[in-house]
């Protein structure tokens, strides 16, 4: 693994970035909720932002989307500055933010429907995610028949299936049960490396972060600020099954549990 200081980032992390933050800050009333925050996310790689509850996570994935604006700060996107939401972003909400009425593919190609694309081009479009996301043979079934996992799944191929080349992705296996959630975690491992798009993505799981990421941006709260960026090397190609008894992988989780856990209440 490296382990990256904040301030000496910029010597050890890839060059080619995709999104870039840099001094934000965020007020809410008397809540400071960022400050002074900076971070790269490498094109291609899924970043993890990982920390305790309330350290702006969340807050910090909207202003990237262009959901919220920061108070002070920039933020660009291939270096465009974000000022608002855009097609080269795309969010997959933590409570699947589905249309009960629509079918699954009809969820799937809605973002292509708003775009103005003909019907049978977006369908294909969506046919294509459902089965990368695992839903073949789900696609006439309504929100409602699907468990949370799948619904979830629904959410991700919407969301690949606009062709943003940033997924921001806010607690997606929260509501999942355990089994569920190691099928989605080696299921995005595929996925980061099918679909080469810059993942950012929320967690609350030091191990999800660790076997999920490219990139681990570790959060300390109040104000929230970047403590550390870790990047793991060794276990990324060893396959799936072995990444969790791997002796980085475990050196990485411990490491970041002795930097949080003087947090938990
Ligand atoms: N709309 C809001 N108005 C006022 N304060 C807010 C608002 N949204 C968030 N906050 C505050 O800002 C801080 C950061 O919140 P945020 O939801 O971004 O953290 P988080 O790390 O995503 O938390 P969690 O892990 O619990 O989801 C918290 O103190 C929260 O109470």
């Amino acid at each position: 693994m490296s382990q990256i200081k904040p301030d000496a980032r910029q010597g050890a992390a890839p060059a080619d970035i995709a999104v870039s933050v840099r001094n934000v800050s965020k007020v809410y009333g008397d809540v400071q909720a960022l400050k002074d925050l900076s971070l790269d996310f490498p094109r291609g790689e899924l970043t993890s932002l990982l920390g305790p509850s309330g350290c702006g996570k969340t807050t910090l994935l909207k202003i990237i989307a262009g959901l919220l604006p920061a108070t002070s700060g920039q933020i660009e996107v291939n270096g465009k500055p974000v000022t608002e939401p855009g097609p080269d972003r795309s969010f997959v909400f933590q409570d699947f933010a589905l249309l009960p009425w629509a079918s699954v593919i009809r969820n799937v190609a809605f973002g292509l429907e708003l775009r103005g694309v003909a019907k049978s081009e977006r369908e294909a479009i969506a046919e294509k995610y459902i089965r990368e996301v695992g839903l073949a043979g789900f696609e006439q079934k309504f929100p409602h028949q699907l468990s949370g996992g799948m619904r979830q799944r629904v959410g991700l191929a919407r969301a690949l299936s606009v062709n943003a080349q940033v997924l921001l992705l806010d607690e997606p296996f929260s509501a999942v049960d355990e089994q569920t959630r190691r099928k989605f975690q080696e299921d995005l491992l595929q996925l980061v490396q099918n679909e080469k798009k810059t993942f950012i993505f929320v967690t609350h799981s030091i191990e999800e972060a660790v076997y999920v990421s490219d990139q681990i941006a570790i959060l300390l709260p109040r104000p929230s600020r970047v403590s550390e960026i870790i990047r793991p090397s060794s276990f990324r190609n060893k396959g799936v099954d072995n990444i969790r008894r791997d002796p980085e992988y475990l050196d990485i989780v411990d490491s970041i549990w002795a930097s949080l856990r003087a947090y938990v209440e």
